[in-house]
């Protein structure tokens, strides 16, 4: 479970995420959509212990991420959009770098890197450096090692840009699966398509609020529209923008040409 609980985050006087509450449950996928600059990439960094909220606090499995910080990072497995492998090393010795780091016994370590190479199908090359790797071949490594520890939360940003669309396939199967098996997931994504056809609940992020969150039909009713993702999330995101806009200007309500790049 992830809980987050009135959390504010400023960088100087720009305050990237404001009082943000969301509580995310054992084995749901949550999608985290936000136009660019919205606070999505801010708030995964305090869910990881990578920043720390300025006020208000983040849980992760019941344990605090800034004063429980160790327990609560060996829950997690964080994928991040430019994930990064030591070149090196075969991807079999990353793999078992991951095994050791989670503190996993030989036997078990073993077991689960031949259950990964098998999952993320890297029989062909695992055994080569991973300097040699294109860039689906990395992210079929990187998300075998958020995986071969068996984390009780998977965070990932932009999952599957750049793979080719049998990886995406695999990989929209394995965040399912994860989701079934009991994992918290939570997805950050500019892919409405994905986010979609996967998330169990949906939250948008806009200039550091949180305007909205819960299944796609409870997002289609605030929208008071009947279609597909991308038309209910421009939709929603244009009008917190106008109402924006307007506090600033006092309420005159001057036009926005909304959030078309999602
Ligand atoms: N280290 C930093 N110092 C100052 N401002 C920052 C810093 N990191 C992020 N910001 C600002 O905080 C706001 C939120 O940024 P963040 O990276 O969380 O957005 P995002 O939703 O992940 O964007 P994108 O979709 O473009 O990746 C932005 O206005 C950004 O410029």
């Amino acid at each position: 479970m992830i809980e987050i609980i009135g959390v504010n985050k400023h960088y100087g006087d720009k305050m990237a995420v404001r009082d943000l509450n969301l509580i995310i449950p054992a084995g749901e996928l949550f999608a985290f959509l936000g136009p660019n600059g919205a606070g999505k990439t801010t708030t995964i960094k305090m869910i990881c212990g990578l920043l720390f909220p300025s006020t208000g606090s983040v849980r992760v499995g019941g344990y605090d991420v800034q004063s429980q910080g160790d327990l609560a990072r060996q829950l997690i497995s964080y994928v991040p959009d430019q994930p990064y492998l030591y070149e090196k090393l075969t991807g079999r010795e990353f793999l078992q770098f991951i095994c050791d780091l989670y503190g996993l016994e030989p036997a078990v370590s073993r077991e689960r890197i031949e259950a990964m190479i098998a999952m993320f199908s890297l029989e062909a090359f695992v055994d080569e450096l991973t300097e040699r790797y294109s860039h689906g071949m990395r992210q079929r490594t990187v998300f075998a090692a958020a995986l071969v520890h068996e984390p009780k939360i998977l965070i990932v940003d932009e999952p599957t840009v750049g793979l080719d669309p049998k990886s995406i396939r695999l990989l929209k199967d394995i965040l399912r699966n994860e989701a079934k098996k009991g994992t918290t997931v939570f997805l950050s994504t500019h892919s409405l398509d994905i986010a979609q056809e996967l998330a169990d609940r949906i939250g948008i992020i806009e200039h550091g609020r949180l305007i909205s969150c819960g299944t796609l039909e409870s997002l289609r009713k605030q929208a008071s529209l009947d279609g597909n993702l991308e038309d209910v999330f421009l939709k929603i995101t244009e009008e917190a923008a106008e109402e924006s806009t307007a506090s600033v200007t006092g309420g005159g309500g001057v036009p926005t040409t909304g959030t078309g790049a999602v």
